[in-house]
């Protein structure tokens, strides 16, 4: 959809002009890397808007609805669920913030490269991808550790083991495919986390 004259002669933006325009950044890492510890602190620092695919879903899967328990299966297996459902929570968790928002950290998205190509159909194309990289071991020690207190029902040995071999199978590729574009940054999340930050601050002072 394009722009429309209202009646007053005003230029009239339609929500997906809208969205199109803004300030995105996907954030991608394996699950623990520290997507969202990181999303929080530039949340306080930049006033950006933090979507997490992940808690989009958790939050459908709390309401208790048919679909969050069909979603609630595919996750607690630490599968994907289908890409349309994703990307239009997404879209609109996006539309309702649009106007007041300085920016969109997309959390925990794209899980493939197809995900990344039909968000840019839909929604449109990120200004940066801060790669969150910490080592496996790391993820995994960090998850069983959450999983002590987290209450999610996939931070259980069994599914950590299957959500990073998934994302070394089907999100790494992610990576590859927007490094081409000169659009990565990759942080080493090994650090302490304020070190981390210190970086990904970096990264976004760097845009334009
Ligand atoms: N030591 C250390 N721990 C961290 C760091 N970042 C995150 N953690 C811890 O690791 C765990 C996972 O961090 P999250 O920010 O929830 O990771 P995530 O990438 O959003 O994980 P998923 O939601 O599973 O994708 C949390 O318990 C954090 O406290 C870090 O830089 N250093
Ligand atoms: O775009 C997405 C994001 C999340 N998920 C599902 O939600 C779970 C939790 O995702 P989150 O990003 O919160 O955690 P991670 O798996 O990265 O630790 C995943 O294992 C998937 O089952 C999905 O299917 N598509
Ligand atoms: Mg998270």
């Amino acid at each position: 959809m394009g722009c429309s004259a209202s009646c007053s002669g005003r230029i009239v933006h339609s929500d997906d002009d809208k969205i199109k325009d803004a300030k995105i950044i996907f954030v991608v890492g394996g699950p623990g890397s520290g997507k969202g510890t990181q999303c929080e602190k530039v949340v306080a620092k930049y006033g950006y808007t933090h979507l997490s695919s992940g808690d989009l879903l958790r939050a459908e899967v709390a309401s208790g609805s048919e679909r969050g328990k069909t979603l609630q299966a595919i996750m607690q297996k630490g599968e994907l669920v289908p890409l349309d459902t994703v990307l239009d929570m997404i879209k609109d968790a996006m539309i309702a913030k649009v106007d007041v928002s300085k920016g969109f950290l997309i959390d925990g998205y794209p899980r493939e490269v197809k995900q990344g190509e039909e968000f840019e159909k839909k929604i449109g194309a990120p200004c940066l991808l801060l790669y969150i990289d910490a080592k496996g071991e790391t993820m995994v020690k960090r998850l069983m550790k959450r999983g002590e207190t987290s209450g999610r029902s996939d931070d259980n040995e069994e599914t950590i083991k299957k959500r990073l071999d998934l994302y070394y199978k089907a999100t790494e590729p992610v990576i590859a495919f927007y490094s081409s574009r000169g659009i990565v940054r990759k942080i080493d999340s090994e650090l302490p986390v304020d070190e981390v930050f210190g970086h990904v601050a970096k990264a976004i002072d760097g845009l334009k």
